[in-house]
């Protein structure tokens, strides 16, 4: 019988699939031979798949202060945003990882970063994603923003949703919990400006979060008509005014027109101005002929109209869209809920920061009767709450902060869905 051999399973489909040309290139076979011609030369040796032994490949713990590392949950053109786990408080929460070299790269990448921290700092409303953190790491010039742990964003969402949009019950949840998130940052003098379903996030009890506020602009307190001069928000989400290069123009109003523009979205999968390129979309969008599929009807139809109104003076405020009828009525749920899409297959998503703390303290996987508990040495053994740590390897004992061999309660961790 053939040997068994062992492959990680990370490593092994793709070395398959799409790498044959690197191995061919590495072994010194002409590139026009094909997988038989090797095999028969016997330069590569066959196998049977069926006696292909996977083991999981084992995750290295590490940790940033006190927070310990989970798996990646996205990637944003600042960099990637990790799930990681507040071992004081056992919450979860989202690790944003910038990199100085790569905000350097980016226009404005440091000052709209700086702004963003600036502004969530002083932010606290149930409907606004709350900054609970910052670590800097001066040697390897890496920041971290700790934020609230959230399950996706409605772009996310939609992209998996038929037709891509939402029934309108579920659509008229997020944009209330949206224009209530909304009301506070402009009662605060915040303009958002980058109003978009990618930048709205869900927890797990479907609480919306305004998110993104690299662009957001704290207004002058003395300056009531909330005048703005600047944009770097997402094309299609612009108003006319912006479109047609006014040098000037109603903060609040542009965040009116960019909720207008997410709710047409949210509710027809569609949005109200397409172009080729951002020039013929500024084209649509300056002209302002908007059109509404039929199937929206009143007092839907109305409300957009009046959110997406060309002239901000005519615009809706938010006490309009506060008192509009498609806004106070009830929606009853007629139509089955878009869920929330997976994370790498995970319906759940489960706390992906687990399999690092197994493997740190070589638990085996959990059983069912395991009864384990979570120690405090991890919790009191840390570095004095500095939040200027570096990085810890923690399977590198020389730089662990701490070692003792820790215990979880694994069934509690694993089925707590810490928000
Ligand atoms: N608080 C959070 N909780 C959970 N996941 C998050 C959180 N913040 C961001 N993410 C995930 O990380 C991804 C990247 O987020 P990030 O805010 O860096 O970029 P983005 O807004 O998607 O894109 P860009 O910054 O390029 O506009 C998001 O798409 C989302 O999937």
């Amino acid at each position: 019988m053939m040997e068994q051999r062992e492959f990680d399973e990370d490593v092994m489909p793709s070395a398959i699939d799409d790498d044959e040309d690197v191995f061919k290139d590495l072994l010194n076979v002409p590139a026009d031979w094909s997988a038989n011609d090797c095999l028969s030369t016997g330069i590569f040796n066959s196998f049977d798949p069926n006696e292909v032994v996977y083991r999981a490949q084992k995750k290295p713990c590490k940790t940033v202060g006190k927070y310990v590392m989970g798996d990646l949950l996205g990637e944003g053109s600042y960099g990637k945003v990790k799930e990681v786990l507040d071992s004081e408080t056992l919450v979860r929460c989202a690790a944003k990882i910038l990199k100085k070299k790569k905000l350097k790269r980016i226009p404005n990448g440091e000052k709209n970063v700086l702004n963003e921290i600036q502004l969530l700092k002083t932010l606290r409303h149930l409907n606004v994603i709350e900054l609970v953190d910052v670590i800097v790491n001066e040697e390897k010039e890496k920041m971290y923003l700790l934020l609230e742990y959230c399950v996706g964003g409605l772009q996310d969402m939609l992209e998996h949703s038929p037709g891509s949009k939402f029934p309108c019950w579920q659509a008229h949840n997020y944009f209330s919990q949206l224009i209530n998130g909304l009301e506070y940052l402009h009662s605060r003098g915040i303009i958002h400006k980058d109003i978009k379903p990618g930048n709205l996030l869900l927890t797990l009890d479907e609480t919306l979060k305004i998110s993104d506020f690299g662009t957001a602009e704290a207004l002058s307190p003395f300056d009531p008509e909330g005048i703005c001069a600047s944009s770097q928000g997402s094309p299609a989400f612009q108003p006319p005014e912006i479109a047609n290069g006014a040098d000037e123009y109603s903060g609040f109003k542009i965040d009116i027109w960019s909720s207008g523009v997410t709710l047409y979205n949210l509710v027809t999968g569609e949005y109200p101005f397409e172009g080729d390129n951002v020039y013929r979309l500024f084209e649509a969008i300056g002209k302002c002929n908007i059109q509404i599929p039929s199937f929206v009807t009143e007092p839907l139809r109305s409300l957009l109209v009046g959110m997406l109104k060309k002239d901000p003076k005519k615009r809706f405020t938010l006490r309009t869209i506060q008192t509009h009828p498609w806004f106070v009525c009830r929606h009853p749920r007629t139509s089955e809920k878009v869920p929330f899409p997976p994370l790498r297959g995970d319906f759940m998503h489960n706390m992906t920061v687990l399999p690092y703390l197994f493997n740190y303290h070589s638990c085996e996987t959990p059983s069912d009767n395991e009864e384990e508990y979570i120690t405090e040495q991890l919790i009191k053994d840390r570095p004095n709450g500095s939040t200027s740590v570096p990085i810890d390897d923690v399977n590198d004992p020389s730089k662990r902060p701490w070692h003792k061999p820790i215990m979880c309660n694994v069934k509690k961790m694993a089925s707590c869905r810490l928000s």
